[in-house]
């Protein structure tokens, strides 16, 4: 009752006008409600991040009924619903208060604000941020300039389609001395109203040689224009499928060369989303878009000519109509491009939950979380957006929403679609409403011109055609900008990624290629000193992982770091395979530093073995000889598999080791393996293990431990290795262990040294002598 009192008291203290800051309101008072009583208000904080504050209070109303009457009491007094009435609302003001809350969903209203993934309401500010129009065109220029022979020849094709000159076809067969006429019909496609009327008209004055030939001009016109679509249509379709090629092509390679710490803060299911989809969409900008408005454009132009030819008053209106639905089409090609811009996001957002699950599907299975994953507890009105079904509340009982991680996703984009079909239909109904005008204005102004003996009713029949083509034309091109705004604001991310700078140490002169930069030494000798090491991961860049770490692994020495999990074991290894960069202090391989070498030359010569290898979705062989540098022959394959104790359950596959698999199709221990003879094939100079044979049985533990830390390589010399380690006996065969104990090194010394210390080594050991046994 206090949490309610005091949460009622914030929401009270500070009355704000509900109008265009729903969201934020919601959030802040929320964030308020949440620290004065974190257990009371957890779930609401999460949801109504996106909720608008009204449903703060349906919330609490539903949810809490019964601590939080209070609180619901002095908020509908501070809150005004946005389809709602306060309560006391009656009669004509109550109507009137209800007809102004439905007045949101008209152009402009509230009702058309968009919320972003954070569940904020996004100003004009925040759009703004986007790419502009043209940019994102250079672009996509600069992207396709390799192709643009294609692009040549759709767009030659297409002029030839729409303005090539009559003249050739029919040329000498026309009337003389009517320069109007002659000028009128130097247009292919757009000539054809023209002779449509002509013949019409001919036939009905009887002038039966006139009529064939109009007849047979109409024929070759439309032959003409058939053939110069066919390559136009062809080239956009493979202009396009070129472009999705390239801009895939580009934006996975922008990625594959990025940081470790840009993949921690990307999802995989965003990621694969922009390369999928977005990628899809975004090349319809310049194959299809561009191309549909450019064809447009020229035949409005030319209908547009062809009217102020035939009456400059009737074309004037035309025109007027025209800027009209010009200004309609502006206003709606922006918000297609903020509609598509969140339709994006909350799809790859859709996506990376997916993907989770799939990821995850064992655990959700053995947690019985299907259900759980599919939580959707809408009512008669679902599905229907949070704002609509706010309204309709005044007038039914509307349930309260529980929606799953994947469905808050889908509803969001349901919500955008729904507003997106909503404009479509104003857009339409402008244009319907501008098309019928043109027909309206013409037969008006055409029909008094007629009686004043100014046109003839031909030249109004071809008028009423033309202007019809014109509008129609004004209409293509507003449907076609619409949806290049659509295909530039899924670009906006697209673009952002593919802008993004490759990983410095992949850089070779302005290119990012699997490159040989810095120095190669001619042999590893094997001395790593970690001197005065502090790091940070980026995504936690205020705790440090570890702080002033120095120690030493000496050449062909087996160096074990043990210590409690989290100690920063693991993030050593990251720095000294340089999938992070040091924030503080130095590596050094045979005293030199690591940033000094050869990236690609140092990665050849480690070994890793990981917790969890990773296994790819191939053959056992090709797992097997996955990142070797030279060349191996099958039997090496099998001979590294021996002696990772694989072969024999490799050759127990039904293929042996043409067997597909993948991290799903193989136990923990047989990854293991695999991943084992994968180090053993490369002969690495220096040998990383992480826990490598934690998945293996005891007496193959054993043995692959006997091999990977005494024996050494093919030629039977030691090498080099630093092994992660939570077992006693693989500890004690170390020549050097390193005591790690919240980001700092606590002790270093062999075995018996550190139990004579009797320091934190020695109470590890006695504390988890069960674990390390
Ligand atoms: N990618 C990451 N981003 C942010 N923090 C991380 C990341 N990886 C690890 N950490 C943090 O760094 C610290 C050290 O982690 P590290 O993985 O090195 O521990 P560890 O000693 O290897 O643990 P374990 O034995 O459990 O594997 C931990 O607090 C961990 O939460």
């Amino acid at each position: 009752m206090p949490a309610a009192a005091a949460a009622a008291a914030l929401l009270t203290a500070a009355p704000v006008p509900l109008a265009n800051t729903a969201g934020r309101i919601s959030y802040k008072c929320n964030r308020s409600l949440h620290r004065q009583n974190p257990t009371l208000f957890p779930e609401i904080r999460s949801r109504t991040l996106f909720f608008p504050s009204t449903h703060l209070v349906e919330l609490l109303q539903h949810r809490h009924r019964n601590i939080v009457s209070p609180l619901t009491a002095a908020a509908s007094n501070s809150f005004l619903p946005v389809g709602g009435s306060k309560a006391g609302d009656s009669g004509v003001a109550g109507l009137l208060e209800r007809l102004r809350a439905w007045g949101h969903f008209l152009p402009g209203g509230r009702w058309w604000v968009f919320q972003g993934c954070d569940g904020v309401n996004r100003d004009e500010e925040q759009w703004k941020k986007g790419v502009p129009v043209l940019c994102a065109l250079r672009q996509m220029w600069f992207l396709v300039a390799r192709d643009r022979w294609v692009i040549y020849v759709a767009f030659a094709s297409l002029a030839t389609a729409s303005v090539s000159r009559v003249s050739s076809w029919w040329g000498h067969g026309q009337r003389e001395g009517e320069r109007d006429e002659r000028r009128e019909k130097e247009l292919a496609e757009l000539s054809i109203p023209h002779f449509l009327t002509a013949s019409i008209f001919s036939a009905q004055s009887g002038k039966s040689s006139i009529f064939y030939k109009n007849a047979r001009i109409l024929v070759s016109l439309c032959l003409a224009s058939g053939i110069c679509r066919f390559p136009h249509e062809g080239d956009n379709e493979l202009y396009c499928i070129l472009q999705v090629k390239r801009m895939r092509e580009m934006l996975y390679s922008t990625l594959l060369f990025q940081d470790i710490a840009f993949f921690d803060e990307e999802t995989v299911g965003n990621l694969t989303s922009r390369l999928g989809s977005d990628c899809q969409q975004v090349s319809r900008i310049i194959g299809n878009d561009l191309n549909l408005i450019s064809r447009n454009v020229l035949q409005g132009a030319g209908a547009l000519i062809y009217l102020f030819i035939l009456s400059r008053p009737l074309a004037l209106s035309m025109v007027l109509i025209c800027a009209t639905l010009s200004t309609v089409m502006f206003f709606y090609g922006r918000f297609q491009k903020r509609v598509a811009k969140l339709m994006q996001e909350f799809t790859a957002h859709a996506n990376e939950v997916a993907q989770e699950t799939f990821c995850l599907i064992r655990t959700v299975r053995v947690y019985g979380t299907e259900k759980q994953e599919l939580e959707r507890k809408f009512g008669l009105l679902s599905p229907i957006s949070f704002h609509l079904r706010s309204h309709l509340s005044g007038f039914l009982t509307v349930p309260t929403l529980a929606v799953n991680r994947y469905m808050k996703w889908l509803e969001r984009l349901w919500d955008v679609s729904l507003r997106q079909s909503v404009a479509y239909g104003f857009w339409s109904l402008s244009y319907n409403f501008f098309y019928h005008s043109t027909q309206v204005v013409a037969v008006l102004t055409g029909g008094i011109s007629i009686l004043f003996g100014h046109i003839t009713a031909e030249q109004l029949t071809k008028f009423i055609l033309y202007a019809e083509w014109l509008i129609y034309s004004a209409w293509w091109v507003g449907d076609n900008c619409s949806s290049l705004m659509q295909s530039i604001g899924a670009s906006e991310k697209v673009f952002q990624l593919m802008d993004l700078l490759p990983r410095q140490q992949l850089i070779s002169e302005g290119k990012c290629v699997l490159l040989s930069k810095g120095i190669r030494l001619p042999k590893i000798v094997g001395n790593i000193e970690f001197v005065d090491v502090s790091f940070c991961y980026p995504t936690r860049s205020m705790v440090p992982s570890l702080k002033h770490v120095n120690f030493s692994v000496l050449p062909n020495e087996v160096t074990a770091i043990v210590g409690r999990s989290g100690s920063g074991k693991s993030t050593i290894l990251n720095l000294f395979l340089r999938l992070y960069e040091p924030s503080n202090g130095q590596i050094l391989l045979d005293g030199i530093p690591l940033g000094d070498l050869d990236i690609k030359w140092l990665r050849e010569n480690i070994g890793f073995v990981g917790q969890e290898p990773p296994i790819f979705r191939m053959d056992v062989t090709s797992n097997i000889r996955y990142g070797c540098t030279r060349e191996t022959t099958q039997e090496e394959v099998e001979w590294a598999a021996k002696q990772a104790l694989a072969h024999e359950f490799i050759l127990s596959l039904p293929n042996g080791y043409s067997t597909l698999v993948d991290n799903a199709l193989l136990s923990g221990g047989q990854k293991q393996r695999i991943a084992i003879a994968r180090a053993i094939l490369r002969e690495p100079a220096i040998l990383i293990l992480d826990e490598a044979t934690s998945a293996l049985d005891a007496e193959s533990e054993h043995y692959v431990k006997e091999l990977l830390l005494s024996v050494g390589n093919l030629s039977g010399q030691k090498r080099t290795v630093i092994v992660i380690a939570h077992r006693l006996s693989t500890i004690q065969a170390a020549d050097r262990i390193v005591v790690m104990d919240g980001g700092t090194v606590a002790e270093v010394g062999n075995h018996k040294e550190l139990l004579q210390n009797g320091g934190f080594y020695t109470r590890l050991v006695g504390r988890h002598s069960d674990a390390l046994a």
